[in-house]
């Protein structure tokens, strides 16, 4: 079986410098791989190459098998991939409601509208915003806003989703408790993730696998087993032994 996600010596340049070199990595179905790396070594970039927001100047990308980018083209666009996305500023259309937010990439699937209003509230009652659907997001708490970002990439039924950092603003507890959130959803609907992460343990929580990115280089790629010994051991080994069963993954190279 093809992996949702591939790409294959991937190369970026931007503005005349090298942003990624020659970066080879997969996402399987219902993976959760974890993006780490210092600041500036190019895991957002890496991330927009994936979601098809960017081209890469060499290397190919490809999504279920098919070809989704060569060098300098985008072959599938964004929204052809497959793919949710939360990124760090959540871009909630500050305009619509919770229900206006989630049903605006809902409504593009072409599903009637009585399915798409059961679809938006069974989300928001998964992601504890039950009640909440007419608010804009200026009514909201910044954990509650996190999980309407959340919910409006999981309502369309992604087969994966990319998440750049979309955590870091949240204070500790409400940072757990949404990571917690997050997997238990991911794993109900054996969505694959892409997590930009900066915190060791938070990737810990996470990750099946974690790949390493260093000025642009990937440097390292881990199995799970490797961050057993994490803070928050019993909620990895809680989350890993169920999704080890459910997703019978053999961990290994990219
Ligand atoms: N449009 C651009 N033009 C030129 N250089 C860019 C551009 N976008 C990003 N870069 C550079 O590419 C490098 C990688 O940036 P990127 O945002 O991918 O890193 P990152 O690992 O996500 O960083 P952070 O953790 O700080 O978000 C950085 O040195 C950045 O300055």
């Amino acid at each position: 079986m093809s992996a949702l996600l591939e790409l294959e010596d991937v190369s970026l340049s931007l503005g005349g410098r090298t942003v990624l070199s020659d970066v080879s990595l997969s996402l399987h179905e219902g993976e959760a791989l974890v993006l780490a790396g210092p600041s500036g070594s190019g895991k957002t970039s890496l991330l927009r190459l994936a979601l098809g927001l960017l081209a890469p100047s060499l290397g190919s990308i490809r999504i279920g098998g098919k070809q989704a980018s060569a060098p300098g083209r985008i072959l599938l666009l964004p929204n052809e991939r497959g793919a949710g996305a939360v990124f760090q500023d959540l871009a909630l259309w500050p305009h619509l409601t919770v229900i206006g937010n989630l049903d605006f990439g809902l409504a593009a699937t072409g599903l009637p509208k009585a399915e798409r209003a059961h679809a938006i509230d069974t989300m928001l009652a998964q992601v504890g915003l039950a009640g909440l659907g007419h608010r804009r997001p200026h009514e909201l708490s910044g954990g509650q806003q996190q999980r309407v970002a959340l919910a409006r990439a999981l309502v369309v039924e992604p087969r994966w989703i990319a998440l750049d950092e979309p955590f870091t603003n949240l204070d500790i507890v409400l940072k757990a408790d949404i990571l917690e959130l997050l997997a238990s959803l991911l794993l109900a609907r054996n969505t694959a993730v892409l997590l930009v992460a900066h915190d060791p343990d938070e990737a810990a929580q996470f990750a099946d696998r974690m790949a390493v990115l260093e000025e642009g280089k990937l440097v390292q790629i881990g199995t799970r087993e490797m961050l057993a010994e994490s803070p928050r051991s019993a909620f990895v080994r809680a989350f890993t032994r169920t999704s080890r069963g459910r997703r019978g993954l053999s961990s290994g190279g990219p």
